[in-house]
C-alpha cells in the first residue's frame, strides 16, 4: 500500500463518532434513566438551560418539566424524543445512546409554520408529475434551496466506487457551479458513510465555531466516551472543518438520500457565510429527500422489472437453442444476439483446450487464449469480471479496444472450459472538483485539497462497468450450461454401463 493510501486509510478510521465535543449552536447532556441524573454535559448547558447542570444530580431549572416526558417516551418504543421548552424558545432533542439517553438543545424556530406544509404537499405533487427522474433531482435542488436559503445545494450520487458525481444544483451565484464535476471516495470516506446513512441529516452552521468539551470526557463507571453517532450536535471531523474552508463554504448541511436501505447519494447545502435552519426545517428537508428517494427507488425497480422481464425471454432463447443443437456450444454459437444481449456484451468466446468459436467483436484467438492462461490463476472463482481487464492482466492492454470489459464463466472443472463475454474500452473524460490524485502532506497528517475546480482526466483502458444484474444473468447462464453438461455426462455413464 503507498503512502497515501495508508493515509487515507488512515483517515477512514478517525473516530468521528466520539469527538468528546459539540458544536456551540446548542448544549447536551448525557442522563441516567433510572434518575435522570446527569452523567456528562456541554460546557455551554448554562446558557441553554438556564442553570449550572450538576454532575451525579436529576435535571432540573428549566429541564424539569420534560422529565415525565422523556420517562414516558424512554419507555415507549420511539426512537426519538421532541418537544418545544415551556418557554418556547428551545427545542429538545432525545435519543437513546447506550444505556443513557442524549437530551440536546437548540434555539427553536420562532417563525409561524403554516404554509410550510402546503409547500410540502405541493413538492410531492410536482414529483409525482416528473417523467423523468433528473427532473425530480432538479426540483428536489430547487425546493430545498428555496426553503433554507443555502447559497448553493447540491445532489450528489455515489457510484459503486463510492466517488461522488453532482447530478443536480441550485444555486444563487455566490458559490461556484460544481454541476457534473466527480468527487473521490476518500473525501467522504466508509466510517462518515456508514455514519450517514444512520443519521441522516446533518447542519454544520459555522465552519469557523470553536468546538464545546462534553464533561466528563469519559464516563465514570464505563470509561467510555459519549457515543454522538445520532446526535444532532455532534462536533465535525477536522479535517472536513478544512475541507470546508478551502472549498470557501462556511456553512453546510447534508441530508443522506437512502434508496433500498443503501446510501444512494447526498443533498449538500452550502453557504459562503456562516448560515443556519432550525430543526423543523431539517426535518421538512429530510421529508423532501426522503420523498425523492422513493421516487428514485420507484424508477430503479420499474427498470430493473423491465430488464429481468426482457432477460428472461433472452434466456428461454438461449436454452431452446442450446436444447436444440448437439452441443450447449453451438446452441450458443447459433443464437449470437441472444448470447451478447443476456449481458449486454459486444463479443463473446467459447473456449476449451480443443475447441473455439466466436461471436461479435472479440480480440484475436491468441489473444484469448492468453486471458485463458490468466484465468487458470483464478483457480477459486467460477466467474470473472473486471471492466478494466489491463488493470489487473498488463497484457490485455494490446487488444482493450476490444476486452477492456470481461465476464468469464468457468464452465467445466476438468477440462479448461470458459465462455467469455467482452465489452470494448470506452474512453471517456472525467471533470474531477480539483485533482482527485493530489495528496496534501503536512504536519504529519493529510490535509484536504485546496482546489476544487474543475480538473479533466481522460479514463482509458476501462469499459462501461457492468451491472449486478448482468452478472447474476451471467451466473444464471452458466449453471443452465453446468446443468446440461451434467445431464449430457450422465447419460453417456448410462449408455456406457
Ligand atoms: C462538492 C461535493 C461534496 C463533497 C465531496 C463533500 C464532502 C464531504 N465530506 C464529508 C465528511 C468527511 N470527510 C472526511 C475526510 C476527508 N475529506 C477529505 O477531503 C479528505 C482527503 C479526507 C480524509 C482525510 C471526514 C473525516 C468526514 C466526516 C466529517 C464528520 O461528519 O465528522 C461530508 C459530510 C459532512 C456532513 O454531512 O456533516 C461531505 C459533504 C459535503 N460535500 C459535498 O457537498
Amino acid at each position: 500500500m503507498s503512502r497515501s493510501e495508508s493515509d487515507l486509510e488512515a483517515c477512514s478510521r478517525e473516530p468521528i463518532h466520539i469527538p468528546g465535543a459539540i458544536q456551540p449552536h446548542g448544549a447536551l447532556v448525557v442522563l441516567r434513566p433510572a434518575d435522570m441524573a446527569v452523567v456528562h454535559a456541554s460546557r455551554n448547558a448554562l446558557e441553554f438551560f438556564g442553570e449550572e447542570v450538576a454532575i451525579g444530580r436529576p435535571i432540573g431549572g428549566r429541564l424539569a418539566p420534560l422529565v415525565a416526558a422523556i420517562r414516558e417516551w424512554y419507555a415507549s418504543s420511539a426512537p426519538v424524543f421532541q418537544s418545544n421548552s415551556v418557554e418556547g424558545d428551545l427545542q429538545f432533542t432525545a435519543h437513546r445512546s447506550g444505556h443513557s439517553i442524549i437530551l440536546e438543545a437548540e434555539r427553536a424556530d420562532t417563525r409561524p409554520l403554516e404554509g410550510l406544509f402546503s409547500r410540502l404537499r405541493g413538492f410531492v405533487e410536482i414529483l409525482s408529475t416528473r417523467p423523468d427522474p433528473n427532473g425530480s433531482l432538479q426540483a428536489a435542488a430547487d425546493f430545498i434551496r428555496e426553503l433554507t436559503g443555502f447559497d448553493r445545494v447540491l445532489v450528489y450520487r455515489f457510484d459503486p466506487d463510492w466517488n461522488g458525481h453532482v447530478v443536480a444544483e441550485a444555486g444563487n451565484g455566490n458559490l461556484p457551479s460544481y454541476l457534473d464535476l466527480r468527487f473521490p471516495a476518500a473525501d467522504i470516506p466508509a466510517q462518515a458513510r456508514a455514519l450517514y446513512a444512520s443519521n441522516r441529516v446533518r447542519i454544520i452552521p459555522d465552519a469557523y465555531y470553536e468546538p464545546i468539551a462534553i464533561e466528563p470526557a469519559n464516563d465514570p463507571e464505563t470509561g467510555e466516551p459519549v457515543d454522538l453517532s445520532q446526535a444532532q450536535l455532534r462536533s465535525v471531523s477536522p479535517v472536513h472543518i478544512e475541507y470546508m474552508r478551502n472549498m470557501g463554504t462556511a456553512a453546510s448541511m447534508s441530508v443522506s438520500v437512502m434508496v433500498d436501505g443503501r446510501l444512494w447519494g447526498l443533498v449538500s447545502c452550502h453557504s459562503a457565510k456562516a448560515h443556519t435552519v432550525a430543526g423543523t426545517i431539517r426535518d421538512a428537508c429530510d421529508f423532501i429527500v426522503q420523498s425523492l428517494a422513493m421516487r428514485i427507488a420507484a424508477q430503479v425497480h420499474g427498470e430493473d422489472a423491465a430488464n429481468r422481464v426482457e432477460l428472461s425471454r433472452i434466456s428461454a432463447r438461449l436454452l431452446a437453442s442450446m436444447a436444440a443443437a448437439s452441443s450447449w456450444s453451438e446452441g450458443l454459437v447459433q443464437a449470437p444476439e441472444d448470447l451478447l444481449a443476456q449481458v449486454g456484451a459486444s463479443g463473446a468466446a467459447i473456449i476449451t483446450e480443443d475447441n473455439y468459436a466466436a461471436v461479435g467483436a472479440v480480440p484475436a484467438e491468441r489473444n484469448v487464449r492468453a486471458i485463458l492462461e490468466w484465468l487458470k490463476t483464478k483457480e477459486d472463482q467460477d466467474i470473472v469480471s473486471t471492466n478494466s481487464l489491463a488493470a489487473e492482466f498488463p497484457q490485455g492492454e494490446a487488444f482493450a479496444s476490444e476486452a477492456s470489459g470481461i465476464i468469464a464463466i468457468r464452465i467445466s472443472e476438468l477440462y479448461a472450459s470458459w465462455l467469455i463475454w467482452f465489452r470494448p474500452e470506452a474512453v471517456r473524460t472525467v471533470q474531477w472538483g480539483g485533482n482527485p490524485h493530489k495528496i496534501v502532506r503536512e504536519e504529519g497528517r493529510i490535509h484536504p485539497r485546496k482546489s476544487f475546480d474543475a480538473w479533466r482526466e481522460q479514463v482509458s483502458l476501462q469499459a462501461v462497468p457492468w451491472t449486478e444484474a448482468q452478472l447474476s444473468a451471467a451466473r444464471d447462464l452458466r449453471g443452465a450450461i453446468v446443468g446440461i453438461v451434467l445431464r449430457k455426462a450422465e447419460e453417456l455413464a448410462e449408455l456406457s454401463s
